[in-house]
């Protein structure tokens, strides 16, 4: 018998559909070739998307559907329709899809398909790598588990637990002691910390879930602690296991990787959407190029003829070298300079690695009150950081990858289904130029050059 293989689905974009129409001018132009495209492809036959509910229905409790609709999901996004139905099948997914595009509902619908609140057990796992991503997932979970508005009924809703880096362990292990919460919610180094005290096991686990998994692989610091709650505390057989992100750099060797290292089973998918389109089409990048000295007031001349709803200034760390030298780092020269000299309504706020938990928990709380801020920050607000308000995104230091800048730009066009423009600007040094050009190669994007 044959054994199951990983299978690997793109979903058609816009891109591809010109490259077909195209396709299909040239043929007719050019006849004698005898050329034919099949009609099912030129002429698809209109095909009535499925609502959530009905891709949904017999699998997600009905107080959970009732729930979402409430919030305002009624129609799927691409991966939602996409990925839905091969998860309820119960195979292991790989969901890789463009930032803001719904991944998070996609596994939450999952979960709640597959837990039993009744049940006094940890039956979903969601692992994140930061604390930030991890204060927002168990935020999305719990208003999705909340009871919709006029049901009351005996009907236990499931407990979220978030069990984060910088959170206090033992009021969590009192929590784990007197009644399992049904999710949790949790970063790498807190998990394996429980998990190797023995305070809970991953033993009743049916659902694991690694959000934004690149992410975590990339980290030298996570990745043995992830190998572990994958291979050693838990087993694939035992479980069904769903990563996700927007970028799964050289994906099929990753795929590979999962299967052979037992990270997921044999036959896990592949559901990868807008495969030739990485970032958002409402996304409109540009370029202003200035020597060093003049990149302050170039971002503040930037920020008073944009006006935006909100924004997000990216600075990089500040390296080692510059620590050593005694060097103020860039954000609390850039957030001392904002302050002085901005004259406008947004509030300036900060948020990087180095800040207390107590203090970064406070500016995302901030910002999540909606617009009319400007937040300077490291690539620590780069990844599943939603914010739907955030019109432009200011790369004050030039990212350090591809995928970084993926990311970063990916904290704006976060309203699916909204036709609204949102806008990246990259303040460069000469130098630079060629780096940014890399990456529009690379992500396959266009960016404008903006004049001083
Ligand atoms: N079906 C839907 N209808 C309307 N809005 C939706 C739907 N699904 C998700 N959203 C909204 O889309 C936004 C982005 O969703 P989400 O944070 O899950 O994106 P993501 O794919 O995880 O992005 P990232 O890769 O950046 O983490 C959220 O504000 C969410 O509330």
């Amino acid at each position: 018998s044959e054994k199951p293989t990983p299978t690997s689905y793109n979903v058609r974009s816009k891109s591809y559909n010109h490259f077909l129409k195209h396709l299909s001018d040239t043929a007719n132009f050019n006849r004698t070739f005898q050329f034919t495209i099949p009609q099912a492809i030129l002429n698809p036959s209109p095909v009535t998307t499925p609502t959530l509910r009905e891709i949904c229905q017999s699998h997600v409790p009905e107080h959970i559907l009732q729930r979402m609709e409430e919030i305002g999901y009624v129609m799927p996004t691409d991966i939602q329709r996409e990925a839905l139905p091969s998860l309820f099948s119960g195979r292991d997914c790989i969901l890789h899809a463009q930032t803001g595009s719904g991944k998070t509902l996609t596994y939450l619908l999952l979960i709640h398909s597959l837990i039993n609140a009744g049940k006094s057990s940890v039956q979903a796992l969601v692992v994140v790598p930061t604390r930030e991503l991890g204060m927002q997932v168990t935020k999305v979970a719990r208003t999705l588990a909340a009871k919709p508005t006029g049901v009351s009924g005996e009907q236990k809703s499931c407990s979220i637990m978030a069990l984060l880096d910088g959170g206090t362990l033992k009021r969590h292990k009192t929590w784990l002691k007197a009644e399992p919460p049904t999710i949790v919610v949790a970063t790498v180094g807190s998990l394996c910390q429980m998990l190797e005290r023995h305070i809970f096991s991953l033993e009743t686990v049916q659902v694991l879930i690694v959000d934004e998994v690149d992410c975590i692989f990339n980290s030298s610091k996570q990745v043995s602690s992830l190998r572990k709650i994958l291979t050693s505390y838990s087993s694939c057989n035992n479980r069904q296991t769903v990563f996700a992100s927007a970028s799964i750099p050289q994906h099929n060797r990753f795929i590979h990787d999962s299967v052979q290292q037992k990270w997921t089973k044999r036959d896990v998918v592949h559901i990868h959407v807008s495969a030739v389109e990485p970032m958002p089409s409402r996304l409109y990048h540009r370029f202003i190029t200035c020597d060093t000295k003049r990149k302050l007031q170039t971002l503040l001349s930037l920020i008073q003829s944009d006006a935006p709803e909100s924004g997000i200034v990216f600075v990089a760390e500040q390296s080692e070298k510059s620590k050593k030298a005694g060097k103020a780092p860039s954000t609390s020269l850039l957030i001392d300079f904002l302050k002085s000299s901005y004259q406008g309504d947004l509030d300036i706020l900060l948020l990087e690695d180095k800040m207390n938990f107590n203090s970064r928990a406070a500016s995302l709380l901030e910002v999540r009150k909606g617009g009319g801020y400007l937040l300077v920050a490291t690539d620590i607000a780069a990844r599943g950081v939603d914010l739907p308000e955030m019109s432009h995104i200011y790369n004050f230091d030039l990212p350090r990858t591809a995928i970084d800048y993926l990311h970063r730009a990916g904290r704006t066009c976060r309203k699916p289904f909204s036709d609204v423009n949102c806008t990246v600007t990259s303040i460069i040094i000469p130098d630079e130029r060629f780096v940014l050009q890399r990456y529009e190669n690379e992500l396959m994007f266009n960016c404008e050059e903006l004049t001083p």
